[in-house]
């Protein structure tokens, strides 16, 4: 395996619950290498957020750590850029200026940032709408301006929590292979965490399967299809774990006897 970046290392956490505090995560260990993409899936609610925002730092786990180039980064910011399902673009800046944003938050000036992220809104496609208000952009471009945005932070680290979630589903493929290629030439050190299991093969060099609650991870599935893929056309090793995944997940039901 490429050099790890970030290592978790039994990480356990416990929130408040109506009964005191209830174990989200018991025992987490995950190590994804530079340059890599990482997928977690796992049953609702079992704590994939929650792992995000531990690996961020926005929360510290009562017992753990996590590692970011051998550095212990546990319960500290600023390694990590994070990107949400609700794109939070602000609706009174253009596209550029929330671009921009991401830069400005770490002192940057004003003037600077705008000229630092010009390239990337053509990369991402995003040229024309420039001066436009978010409210003018479709879903689809509106993920990419939030995706923009967490890309111009320079982080060693991208978070992604259903960066597409809310999309609909012909909207989140078109992202979903333009993310594909537009990462491989790239290669940012991704997490991403996603419901959708065909997302997860399409986008990731190895799915990591989270059990119920409280969550530790019980699978860990390379996928070894080259890069960029499409979504609508899975490769050998996509297939196998898409069907590993669902299988793991408990979707799959056995076929119907005696047909
Ligand atoms: N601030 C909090 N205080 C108490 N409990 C919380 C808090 N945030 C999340 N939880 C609980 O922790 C558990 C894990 O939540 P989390 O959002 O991490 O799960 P998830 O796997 O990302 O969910 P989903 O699949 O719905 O996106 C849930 O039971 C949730 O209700």
């Amino acid at each position: 395996m490429a050099e790890a970046l970030l290592q978790v290392q039994d990480v356990h956490l416990e929130l408040p619950s109506a009964a005191g505090a209830r174990p989200v995560l018991a025992g987490v260990d995950l190590e994804v290498a530079r340059g890599s993409f990482t997928c977690v899936v796992g049953p609702s609610g079992c704590g994939k957020s929650t792992l995000l925002g531990v690996v961020a730092g926005l929360r510290r786990p009562d017992r753990g750590t996590v590692l970011l180039a051998g550095r212990d980064v546990t319960g500290t910011t600023g390694h990590a850029a994070w990107m949400a399902q609700d794109d939070l673009l602000l609706e009174w800046r253009t596209v550029l200026d929330n671009v921009a944003l991401g830069l400005q938050v770490q002192g940057v000036r004003r003037r600077e940032a705008r000229a630092r992220v010009r390239d990337l809104l053509t990369e991402f496609g995003l040229t024309g709408h420039a001066d436009a208000r978010p409210s003018e952009l479709s879903g689809g471009l509106r993920q990419r301006a939030a995706l923009a945005r967490t890309v111009a932070q320079g982080r060693e680290l991208l978070l992604l929590d259903e960066p597409f979630g809310a999309l609909d589903a012909l909207t989140r493929l078109h992202l979903q292979r333009w993310l594909a290629s537009t990462w491989a030439e790239h290669r940012w050190t991704v997490v991403m965490v996603t419901h959708d299991v065909r997302e997860a093969v399409t986008l990731a060099d190895e799915v990591v399967r989270l059990s119920g609650q409280p969550a530790h991870v019980v699978a860990r599935h390379r996928v070894d299809d080259p890069h960029p893929r499409r979504p609508a056309e899975p490769g050998p090793a996509a297939r196998t774990v898409e069907h590993d995944v669902l299988g793991g997940l408990g979707v799959l039901t056995a076929p119907p006897t005696g047909t």
